[in-house]
């Protein structure tokens, strides 16, 4: 069986051919501006050459046309035709309190989506967009949709309402939802088999750091409390997102500086965060070479993001009156030993002990970072939401044809 994962964004689309048979990837790209007349076309078979092209590509559906035309490319392609791929996995972000798990695509799972839009304005729309072009390109293929949110919806009340007037939750579903969901279950997961031990025997938090970032509290193999919120802003210091920070800020910012609604919200999701503070870079590997030269601000704006994710760390610690496995995921959790040993330095209270040979070797693949004594296990276990999100349409779709 051969499935097409999809992650569109607004301007972009990724994509991931996965033959199921032995769960390997056989080819993956993206296409980049979507909407300009500049488009970046990437695409890469496995063992081929990688293409890139730049053309005009308006809206999603010619991104899919032409993501599906180097697929069954004659030179380049990895199957022999359109009707190969079985069914398509899309990851959608938000899916609100409508879905707690990954479901396949109908009318009214699109009408969900849909109403969503306002919780998600960044990303569901998008999906959507991706879920129409499937449909315009390959007409009648099965589509499969794994929330971002759904891992989150075992957190009890207490994790996710906001003290603030209940009606704003009836009316208006204002709570944390919680996102990256896909990857913190994945980590987990993977965490507990590495260890040897079930996951239900475990208190866990798992930090998903990249260019967005979450750090997720999970008792027994649930999610309990995340610090993402109704949004992706919330939580911790990110590449270009600010935070927590205190909510009075933003009506006084937006009256002093004279800024709208939009306005004051681009502020905070795409000029805060790393990019503020070091006003060098949101990307972690350039914060790291300006420190390495003397850079005052960069080392500033990462002091600031390992304080915030290690205070985190000890409020979920606190929410589960201990831990026993530390987890790092994403691109910088999985990268920056520089980052993954500041945290752990300052958590030996907990009678966690980093191993600084291991936490400093430049190896990819599942590993532990702390010492045989220590009694908090640190892992390192690199994430692949595609995966999951393959296997989850692999099964759906298994299960539907059984009908
Ligand atoms: N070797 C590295 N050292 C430190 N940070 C890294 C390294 N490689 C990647 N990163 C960081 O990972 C981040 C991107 O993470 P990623 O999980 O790919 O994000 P996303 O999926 O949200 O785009 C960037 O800030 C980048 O600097
Ligand atoms: C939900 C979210 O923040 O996703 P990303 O990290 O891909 O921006
Ligand atoms: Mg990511």
């Amino acid at each position: 069986m051969n499935i097409l994962v999809i992650n569109a964004g607004s301007s972009s689309l990724k994509f991931q051919m996965y033959n199921m048979v032995n769960e390997e990837v056989v080819a993956s790209g993206r296409v980049e501006r979507i909407g300009m007349d500049t488009a970046i076309l990437s695409y890469e078979p496995v063992g081929g050459k990688e293409i890139r092209e730049v053309d005009e590509i308006l809206e999603h559906t010619m991104a899919i046309r032409k993501v599906l035309e180097l697929l069954v490319h004659k030179e380049h392609g990895v199957l022999a035709s359109i009707a190969e791929i079985d069914a398509v996995g899309h990851r959608i972000v938000h899916g609100g309190e409508s879905f707690s798990s990954s479901v396949v695509v109908d009318e009214v799972v699109k009408k969900e989506i849909k109403r969503l839009f306002d919780l998600a304005p960044l990303h569901n729309p998008a999906h959507m967009l991706g879920i129409a072009a499937v449909e315009q390109n390959m007409p009648g293929v099965s589509q499969v949709v794994v929330f971002d949110t759904a891992f989150h919806q075992t957190m009890p009340a207490t994790s996710y309402l906001y003290p603030i007037p209940l009606v704003l939750y009836k009316k208006h579903q204002v709570r944390r939802y919680g996102f990256h969901g896909t990857s913190h279950e994945y980590v987990s997961q993977r965490a507990a088999k590495l260890l040897g031990k079930p996951l239900e025997s475990l208190k866990m938090v798992t930090c998903h750091i990249g260019n967005g970032a979450s750090c997720t509290a999970i008792l027994h193999g649930k999610s309990v409390d995340t610090s993402m919120g109704m949004t992706p802003l919330e939580g911790l210091m990110m590449g270009t997102r600010s935070g927590d920070i205190d909510p009075a800020i933003v009506p006084y910012v937006m009256g002093k500086e004279e800024l709208t609604l939009n306005e004051v919200n681009s502020m905070l999701n795409k000029h805060s965060g790393l990019m503020a503070i070091s006003g060098l870079s949101s990307d972690m590997r350039e914060i790291q070479d300006a420190m390495d030269k003397g850079d005052r601000s960069a080392k500033q704006a990462f002091e600031m993001y390992e304080y915030r994710l290690r205070k985190y760390i000890g409020a979920y610690t606190a929410a589960m009156n201990g831990l026993d496995v530390l987890v790092f995921t994403a691109g910088v959790g999985e990268n920056s030993s520089l980052l993954r040993g500041a945290v752990c330095r300052n958590l030996t209270y907990l009678g966690l002990e980093l191993d600084e040979q291991a936490n400093g070797k430049r190896v990819s693949g599942d590993r532990a970072i702390s010492t045989a004594e220590s009694r908090v296990q640190v892992l390192v276990i690199p994430t692949n939401e595609e995966l999951v999100i393959a296997r989850d349409t692999y099964q759906l779709i298994a299960k539907a044809a059984e009908k």
